[in-house]
């Protein structure tokens, strides 16, 4: 089944100090890709192609220009209702920056079920964070925590904790590991893996980190200046990779961990 279709998705931003006052700049044209049921699916490209613009079009913080995104087979509201705001879930870069640091752990784990209670878990509340916390790997006891006082990786895991409290079917993870050192980045990776497995989650992975996205994904779609240019299982556009740009984009991740970079 296909989770989520995107079809001819068109973002544009105005030009700010242009003198022409309606300019505007075209961050995304013409996107068009799918994620199955249960299947990862990682946007790649370099610093500025369109990648976060398409996973903020997605989860519904940027309306498109142009272009009909459907999920599950209906058509994707521009006002989500409070379901389908569940039911597609983002996890961001910066783990820090994106967890209130003046509350606890616990606490922004049960805000989520405090936001949507059609998920919230039956029983005792401090029973059902700790499940939560279990889930990605982590101690009952880091509830009490600030995240300021938790590591990156943690902090990450406890941001994929809050997203997967709302039993999400689509998580849309951007630059998820990439703030994280390369053996932290492996954990939590692996983590993914497991939880698609377990809980038949669909993902739509974006990285400008093609280690990472081979390490991950099923599918690859690779955007350049805000255009896809190649898409297609990722074992073939790894080995062999039809557009010049992929090609590039590969030679320069070998290289960077060749220098040992990555
Ligand atoms: N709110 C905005 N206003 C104006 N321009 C924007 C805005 N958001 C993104 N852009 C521009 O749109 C283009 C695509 O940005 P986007 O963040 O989607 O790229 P990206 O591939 O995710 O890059 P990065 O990995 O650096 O975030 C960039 O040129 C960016 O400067």
């Amino acid at each position: 089944m296909t989770v989520l279709a995107v079809e001819g998705l068109r973002v544009t931003f105005p030009v700010r100090g242009s003198l022409l006052r309606r300019s505007r700049f075209t961050a995304v044209e013409d996107a068009a890709f799918t994620v199955g049921e249960n299947e990862i699916v990682a946007v790649v490209g370099e610093s500025g192609s369109g990648k976060t613009t398409i996973a903020r079009c997605v989860v519904g913080l940027r309306r498109p220009d142009a272009g009909v995104m459907t999920f599950e087979g209906a058509p994707l509201p521009a006002r989500r209702p409070p379901e389908l705001k569940r039911a597609i879930q983002m996890v961001f870069q910066d783990p820090r920056s994106s967890l209130n640091p003046h509350m606890r752990v616990g606490a922004i784990i049960e805000e989520a079920w405090l936001t949507h209670p059609s998920v919230a878990p039956p029983g005792p509340r401090a029973d059902a964070v700790e499940a939560a916390l279990a889930g990605v790997g982590l101690d009952g006891e880091a509830a009490a925590r600030y995240p300021a006082q938790l590591s990156g990786g943690q902090c990450q895991r406890v941001s994929l904790a809050r997203a997967l409290a709302l039993s999400p079917r689509l998580l849309v993870c951007d630059e998820a590991v990439s703030a994280l050192d390369v053996s932290v980045q492996s954990q939590v990776l692996r983590l993914l893996v497991e939880l698609r497995a377990t809980r038949r989650l669909s993902m739509l992975f974006i990285s400008h980190d093609l280690g990472v996205v081979h390490q991950i994904a099923d599918r690859v779609v690779v955007m350049r200046a805000g255009r896809i240019v190649e898409q297609g299982p990722a074992d073939t556009v790894f080995a062999d990779p039809r557009h010049e740009y992929t090609r590039a984009l590969l030679d320069a991740a070998l290289e960077l961990n060749d220098i040992g970079m990555t």
